[in-house]
């Protein structure tokens, strides 16, 4: 029962880190929008199971990173509050993480979403 208890608690630790980013960080926001949007989209163009699979992959990566590089942020900004030139590499470096996932999402969703829509509008 003690064990249950925690495991639930432990959840309840989770949702509380994913409530504060979407509270503070607009991206993450961007990011749950572009992720709904593309799962309309999949939804509405009749996307296959691997084409999904692909789809909610790279969505969970972006997602992931977002939340990674927030408590990066988060625990640069409690270490280092004042001006570091490393605290400084490490968001810089913590970004760049977003950024790659980010250009993978946009090149999977390119690759799976602009032949089925050139189809659809043609
Ligand atoms: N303590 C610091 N020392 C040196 N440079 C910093 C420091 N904090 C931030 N920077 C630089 O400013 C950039 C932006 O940092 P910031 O914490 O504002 O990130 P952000 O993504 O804009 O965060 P937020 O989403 O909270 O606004 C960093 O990538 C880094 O280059």
């Amino acid at each position: 029962m003690y064990a249950m208890h925690k495991f639930i608690k432990g959840f309840g630790y989770a949702f509380s880190g994913i409530a504060y980013t979407v509270r503070t960080q607009l991206n993450f926001r961007f990011h749950l929008f572009a992720a709904a949007a593309i799962i309309l989209a999949g939804w509405f163009l009749k996307i296959s199971t691997a084409e999904w699979f692909s789809v909610i992959l790279v969505s969970g990566l972006v997602l992931c990173t977002e939340l990674m590089n927030t408590a990066i942020e988060v625990l640069v900004n409690l270490v280092s509050p004042d001006y570091n030139e490393k605290a400084g590499r490490v968001k810089d470096i913590a970004a760049g993480a977003v950024l790659i996932a980010a250009v993978i999402a946009i090149l999977t969703g390119a690759v799976i979403f602009i032949p089925k829509i050139i189809c659809y509008v043609v």
